[in-house]
């Protein structure tokens, strides 16, 4: 297999438990693409685990296949297959005697890798995930926080770089905001790394965050939804899906984009020593009322509305109101909101490396642009469900299965360029 992500395909997938009355996963069909992160959602008991399980052959399936790129699995040893594809679960699943370094070097250990290679991995996988190989190579899992064992936990799913990982609720025992942090760090190896995961969860929040795609399962596997996140908040096919989902999924939508994503510009300013003279001339000159007051390094400190100009004669630095509110442009909309909500006048300043200025966002216009990307999100939905009715009723070719999901693919790159591009004036409207 690569090193990069493989594609998984599960076909008519059904697992039955000997003992129970009916199957617990019956019959899934869906397909993951190379180098995407799927997240497996549903109620407890649904089956999910079961499904994930079924992919690396810890539970062998009743009937159905599994394909990684193409190849069935069925057909391969258990061993090797597990060796191949990464798997981190809730508990971290350290073993306790043994280090930190000797659980990341297990699996390229088995795979026959020299020892100096396993060490040279070992100290890459720990800065990987954010973990210092001084202070926690020789340590052993009983002497690690929780989100510590998650983080060597990850490590050791990815240490012998497979195509693939499976991820069961692997955040599931650490404080919300450690998970936080893990579920940004994860995103951020993502990119980087590009690996095929399947991720299961509870937590439609954690789906939403992480998930190109979310496969929403309801009893026994069966796919109430799949698609992308904004299609499954804009538009649950069904009652099961939207009771899933919950209220609040117009706000859940703000999670989804970051100011950098809009294309922030810019708004009127001043420089600290600069002349108020020269200043409040800017500021007639401009479209707005106000402007922010740099510091000498380039960070906004004070803004400055006309009034404030009219009536100072003084150093910039006493007039105006002090600057207290800003964001970063990594900042979710949801954060930019907060921001300029809890403002008194409704804005914030936006700041990039070192605390330098950026830009600034305004109430109005992030209320502009969360309507319009909730219309888009809206009109794709409807789109993507129309085409998916016209694709059930049309008679079927042989290459029917490749064509649905290349469109499925395509409809997520180009709902993400257009929500881009409708969107990319409004938060500035500021400047
Ligand atoms: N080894 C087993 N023998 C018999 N039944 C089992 C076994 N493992 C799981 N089941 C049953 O299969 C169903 C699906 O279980 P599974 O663990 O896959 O669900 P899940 O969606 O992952 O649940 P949770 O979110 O609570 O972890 C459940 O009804 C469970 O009781």
């Amino acid at each position: 297999m690569a090193d990069t992500g493989a594609a998984i395909e599960l076909v008519d997938l059904t697992k039955h438990y000997p003992g129970n009355p009916r199957p617990s996963v019956d019959g899934v069909t869906l397909r993951v693409h190379a180098g995407e992160t799927v997240v497996f959602v549903g109620p407890s008991g649904c089956g999910k685990s079961t499904t994930l399980k079924m992919i690396n052959r810890l539970i062998e399936p009743s009937s159905g296949s599994v394909r990684i790129n193409g190849e069935d699995v069925t057909g391969l040893d258990p061993v090797k297959l597990r060796r191949e594809i990464g798997y981190a679960i809730q508990s971290s699943g350290l073993f306790p005697h043994m280090t930190v370094a000797q659980n990341i070097a297990l699996v390229p250990r088995l795979a026959g890798w020299s020892g100096r290679r396993v060490r040279a991995r070992v100290t890459e996988m720990l800065e990987l995930v954010g973990l210092d190989p001084g202070e926690f190579r020789d340590r052993y899992p009983r002497r690690l926080s929780g989100g510590q064992q998650q983080r060597v936990g990850v490590a050791r799913a990815l240490a012998a770089d497979p195509p693939v990982l499976l991820m069961d609720e692997p955040f599931g025992a650490v404080d919300p905001i450690t998970r936080a942090h893990l579920q940004d760090e994860l995103l951020r190896l993502q990119r980087e790394l590009r690996k095929t995961i399947v991720f299961v969860t509870h937590d439609i929040d954690e789906a939403i965050k992480l998930g190109d795609r979310i496969a929403v399962l309801g009893e026994r596997s069966r796919i109430a939804q799949f698609d992308t996140p904004e299609a499954i908040l804009a538009h649950p096919a069904d009652d099961f899906v939207s009771g899933f989902v919950g209220t609040g999924a117009a706000l859940r939508r703000l999670d989804l984009t970051r100011l950098r994503d809009l294309g922030v510009t810019g708004c009127p300013t001043a420089h600290q020593g600069e002349p108020v003279q020269q200043v409040r001339g800017r500021l007639r000159a401009s479209a707005t009322d106000e402007m922010l007051l740099l510091d000498r390094r380039g960070r906004p400190i004070r803004w400055l509305r006309r009034e404030d100009l009219a009536h100072t004669e003084g150093p910039l630095t006493e007039a105006g109101t002090p600057v207290d509110g800003t964001v970063t442009r990594d900042a979710t909309l949801r954060e930019a909101l907060e921001a300029v909500l809890t403002d008194s006048t409704g804005r914030a300043a936006i700041t990039g490396p070192n605390g330098v200025y950026a830009g600034a966002v305004h109430l109005e216009g992030l209320l502009a642009t969360v309507r319009g990307l909730l219309a888009a999100d809206r009109r794709r939905a409807r789109e993507h469900q129309e085409e998916l009715e016209a694709t059930r009723t049309e008679p079927t070719p042989p290459e029917t299965e490749e064509v649905t999901a290349g469109r499925v693919e395509g409809d997520r790159g180009d709902a993400v360029g257009r929500v881009e591009s409708d969107q990319g004036d409004a938060v500035g409207s500021a400047g």
